[in-house]
């Protein structure tokens, strides 16, 4: 089923935006976390105090003539005018990466306005691009709310892959107990986890690397995307562990069987079995609509403390409740079929060797589920 691959590609550059305050604390945190060497953190700020204390090596202040190095003050057209500014510098950035994630808190004057400029760059640029963002907590009030809205709906316009995380909805994962401080900072680590799992899944660490053309496919769904995260404990069953995933809050308001694709993220130890990967993988392809693609991939963490983490992103959502109206109708957005650039990415280890060979006398070892394209190409050239 699985195939060896030995052959060295390069793997696919990835840059991680981090855009306004919200989006600079993300990638702070991020920047503590083991990352593979082909994933670049880029600040972006206006606010040139908040960038001087960022942890990341690539740092952009953006509309220096536009907010003298001061914030955008919760004006999106300022912060739009800003990244306007600085386009050279960005597109500089953008071009140097393969893939782009964005993230940042919509609501205020930085995030709001930068963020869908910056995907109408890559757009450009012909870039594949999955933004994550905020909305605001509902403590921060009904103008905040607003300006949030606005500018989900301008990324929409812009970028395929949007995943909307409200804040309160990341609190509501946390325990209930939460100080306010610590709110910002808790839900971080949910961003966080998001855009670990996402690089992690296709870069080199992974074990099971999903091919970035099936990873393109699926971000490239047009509509919202949304996401949910469980841990399976030492003696929990694994079933569980996938309900819990998909009841998770940041995947209640949407309707998972419309969605037309899912990219899901597997962090074990060694000692996961093929007859797990594959059931995890048959479930949540239950879940969803029958045509849509489902792509795993597996990363190995040895010093994992329970047992296995999982992440389901969905994608290609169309918004049929109110809340979801905030949001650009998908059907109105022009269709960006074939933008990408193909790229092939492909990883070996002699671990899934040994997983490979066991898998054939697992009972499972038929369950349909997505092959990573190389991966199924090369054993179709060798008749297996
Ligand atoms: N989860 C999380 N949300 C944050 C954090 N900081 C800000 N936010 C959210 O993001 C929204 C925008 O705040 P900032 O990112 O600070 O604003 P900005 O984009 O830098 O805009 P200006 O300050 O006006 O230049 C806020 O309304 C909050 O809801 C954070 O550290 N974590």
């Amino acid at each position: 089923m699985f195939d060896l691959l030995t052959q060295d590609h390069p793997l696919p550059r990835i840059a991680v935006f981090g855009v306004g305050g919200c989006g600079c604390n993300t990638i702070n945190q991020l920047a503590a976390s083991p990352l593979s060497d082909n994933v670049q953190l880029v600040a972006v700020n206006t606010d040139a105090q908040s960038l001087a204390a960022s942890q990341c090596n690539t740092r952009l202040q953006i509309g220096l003539e536009t907010t003298k190095g001061l914030g955008a003050g919760a004006k999106p057209e300022k912060g739009h005018e800003a990244a306007q500014e600085s386009a050279a510098q960005l597109k500089e950035l953008i071009t140097f990466a393969d893939i782009i994630f964005i993230t940042g808190g919509m609501g205020g004057g930085t995030g709001t306005g930068a963020i869908p400029f910056i995907a109408s760059i890559a757009t450009e640029l012909n870039k594949p691009l999955v933004a994550v963002v905020t909305t605001p907590f509902s403590f921060e009030g009904h103008q905040r709310n607003r300006l949030a809205n606005n500018g989900v709906e301008q990324l929409m316009q812009q970028a395929n892959a949007v995943i909307v995380l409200p804040n309160d909805k990341l609190i509501e994962t946390l325990e209930k107990k939460i100080s306010l401080l610590n709110a910002f900072f808790e839900s971080n680590r949910i961003l966080q986890d998001v855009l670990l799992g996402l690089t992690t899944t296709i870069s080199q660490s992974g074990l099971i690397n999903i091919d970035l053309n099936d990873f393109i496919a699926v971000v490239s769904h047009q509509g919202r995307a949304a996401m949910g995260v469980a841990k399976q404990e030492k003696g929990e069953d694994l079933q569980v562990t996938i309900n819990n995933a998909l009841k998770n809050p940041l995947l209640e308001e949407v309707d998972l069987t419309h969605a037309k694709g899912a990219i899901v993220s597997v962090m074990a130890t060694e000692d996961i079995e093929l007859s797990q990967y594959n059931s995890i993988g048959a479930s949540i392809q239950q879940q969803l609509d029958p045509s849509a693609l489902v792509i795993i991939g597996l990363t190995i963490v040895p010093e994992l403390e329970c047992e296995l983490e999982l992440m389901i992103i969905a994608t290609g959502i169309q918004a049929p409740s109110a809340h979801n109206a905030i949001l650009a109708d998908a059907t109105t957005i022009p269709p960006k079929k074939d933008r990408f650039n193909s790229l092939e990415l492909v990883n070996v280890s002699d671990l899934l060797k040994a997983k490979s060979r066991d898998g054939r006398n697992d009972p499972s070892y038929e369950t349909e589920l997505d092959i990573p394209t190389y991966t199924r190409q090369n054993n179709l050239a060798k008749g297996l």
